[in-house]
């Protein structure tokens, strides 16, 4: 692993970060007292990369990626997606701009019980107020496999069926960054490895910026880079690592 003090991400690069977050800290206050999830985080997310987030139990990944998709406020720091600085946006705002640059797929595949496949999909762009096409989102649930679904409810469906589903939804408004929390948690392997090659491809193929919490080094590995969190802080990152390599960094983290 190499070992990354976060101001070494400070440095302005020619292209504008796909999602910068500059010395982001959270405090929760709770009845035990406050806790610091993180510590004062800054790191720049670039256009089309694909990065998991990693580190010990409590290190602070889902508060990361919540405050980085604005679902919760830093208690301190900015956080800019796209250049456009979270800070300061009203709910309307934020809502508008999550629904139009942000796809989510986390490990709860949140898909809307009473909608067909078909609806599911195309949820995210009626709630823009546009009227998607009918091939537009047979073409987006073709590319994750199920086009020969699409008039099935979720219930319907195995867990990697939905989970796909809701890639399909989060890739329809094509947007610039997604979040994936945990995203084939509750998958088997072979499943998982599709999931991972759609988010993959996102990248690749779209230069969309994929930002991605995972335990799991075989997950990780799918990724360009795993960014190691500690403590509420970056503890370093690790480029094109193998399963085993990301797995031995870890360990080292949790010494
Ligand atoms: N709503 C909350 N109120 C109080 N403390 C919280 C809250 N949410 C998270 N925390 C604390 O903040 C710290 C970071 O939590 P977070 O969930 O971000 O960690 P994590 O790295 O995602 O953990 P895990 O891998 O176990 O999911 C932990 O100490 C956690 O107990």
């Amino acid at each position: 692993m190499t070992s990354t003090a976060p101001t070494r991400h400070t440095v302005v690069p020619s292209e504008p970060p796909a999602l910068l977050l500059d010395g982001v800290t959270k405090t929760y206050e709770s009845k035990a007292g406050a806790v610091q999830a993180l510590r004062g985080v800054t790191y720049h997310f670039q256009q089309g990369s694909f990065t998991a987030v990693m580190g010990p139990s409590g290190s602070g990944k889902s508060t990361l990626l919540q405050c980085a998709a604005g679902l919760d406020q830093p208690t301190a720091g900015t956080v800019l997606l796209g250049g456009i600085r979270l800070q300061g946006l009203g709910e309307v705002e934020l809502t508008k701009l999550r629904r139009k640059q942000m796809g989510f797929v986390f490990q709860a595949y949140n898909l809307l019980p009473s909608l067909t496949v078909f609806d599911n999909v195309a949820l995210p762009l009626r709630l823009t107020g546009l009227r998607p096409g009918r091939q537009d989102v047979l073409a987006v649930l073709d590319q994750v496999g199920l086009a020969d679904k699409a008039k099935r409810r979720p219930a319907e469906l195995s867990g990697g069926q939905q989970q796909r589903v809701a890639i399909a939804r989060a890739l329809i408004t094509r947007p610039a960054v997604f979040f994936a929390d945990e995203p084939t948690g509750a998958l088997d392997s072979q499943t998982s490895r599709q999931i991972l090659g759609l988010l993959r491809e996102a990248t690749d193929r779209a230069g969309q910026t994929v930002v991605m919490v995972t335990h799991d080094p075989v997950a990780a590995a799918y990724a360009s880079r795993v960014l190691f969190l500690s403590d509420g802080l970056v503890a370093g990152s690790l480029d094109h690592g193998t399963p085993a390599q990301i797995a031995a960094a870890m360990s080292d983290l949790e010494r």
